[in-house]
């Protein structure tokens, strides 16, 4: 399902110059005989932030799911144009093709995702679990333990490196997981509600910051949101699901008020680029 293309392919308008890194057409996903996606196609492009909103239950996690490889989908293709994977045609559809671009990937999970029982620092390290065993008792390497601590650093919680993450509150645990996304310096960076338990400045200014990351390193972030004003304040542009459907794809400049009201409306009715 997953395809490697060598030339980026601008398959869907996108704001000024910019290609896709990762694009979707057509993608499918049932499950227990529902449609949870339908037909949806939409691309995303380097350095610039698309955030996915929609009503609950309109398969923003979903997608967001697919994208990291853990949802399969049962219809349509994920393309991935810009993760320098010299794969050739025939390997496009390989379980390889998914283990490259999730070498590039990271996701901030909805509920952190985080092991209570071992320090903020360790639970960051994890992000690079693949060079050493985590029950190894030889010291982490030297460049995941500063890489760790600035991504610590980053989110305002190095002075807690040592603490235990269930002596963390469900914002600072939020901005653990943030941390331990950003620390391996990911290329497609994805947060489901990553800002949900946090109070609305401190969600803007890590918003920011994700933001700025994103431009200056041309990291492809897709954030899933709710709260629709920080959507405004941090997108290029804006995916509006509604029950599977793509109901709006276009630059956050024109998700005005009556395109609101289609996507969060029960009958989707198609609008954006
Ligand atoms: N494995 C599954 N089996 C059956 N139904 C599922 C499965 N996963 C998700 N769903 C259903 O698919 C729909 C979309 O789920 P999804 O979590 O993608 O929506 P969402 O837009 O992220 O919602 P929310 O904003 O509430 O988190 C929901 O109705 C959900 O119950």
């Amino acid at each position: 399902m997953l395809h490697f293309v060598p030339n980026p392919v601008a398959c869907w308008p996108l704001p000024g110059p910019a290609t896709p890194a990762l694009s979707v057409d057509g993608l499918c996903v049932t499950r227990g005989g529902r449609q949870i996606l339908r037909q949806v196609s939409t691309a995303f492009a380097a350095g610039v932030v698309t955030v996915v909103v929609g009503p609950s239950g309109a398969g923003k996690t979903t997608l967001l799911n697919v994208l990291n490889g853990l949802v399969e989908p049962t219809g349509g293709e994920v393309f991935a144009h810009d993760f320098g994977a010299p794969h050739g045609v025939d390997s496009l559809r390989s379980s390889d093709s998914w283990a490259a671009l999730r070498q590039h990937t990271a996701t901030i999970f909805q509920d952190h995702a985080l092991i209570g029982r071992l320090s903020a620092l360790d639970n960051v390290l994890l992000a690079f679990a693949e060079s050493r065993h985590p029950l190894s008792p030889f010291p982490w390497p030297r460049f995941a333990r500063e890489a760790a601590a600035k991504a610590l650093a980053d989110v305002g919680l190095l002075d807690r490196a040592f603490d235990r993450v269930e002596n963390f509150s469900g914002g600072e645990r939020q901005r653990i997981g943030i941390a331990r996304a950003l620390a391996r310096g990911p290329r497609l960076l994805l947060g489901d509600e990553p800002f949900s338990s946090l109070d609305q400045p401190l969600a803007r200014r890590l918003g920011q910051d994700l933001r700025a990351l994103a431009v200056r390193d041309g990291v492809t972030l897709v954030l899933v949101l709710h709260q629709i004003a920080l959507a405004r304040a941090l997108a290029d542009r804006i995916v509006g699901l509604n029950d599977g459907r793509v109901v709006f794809d276009g630059p956050a400049e024109i998700f005005d008020a009556e395109a609101e009201a289609s996507v969060f409306t029960s009958t989707p009715n198609t609008k954006g680029s």
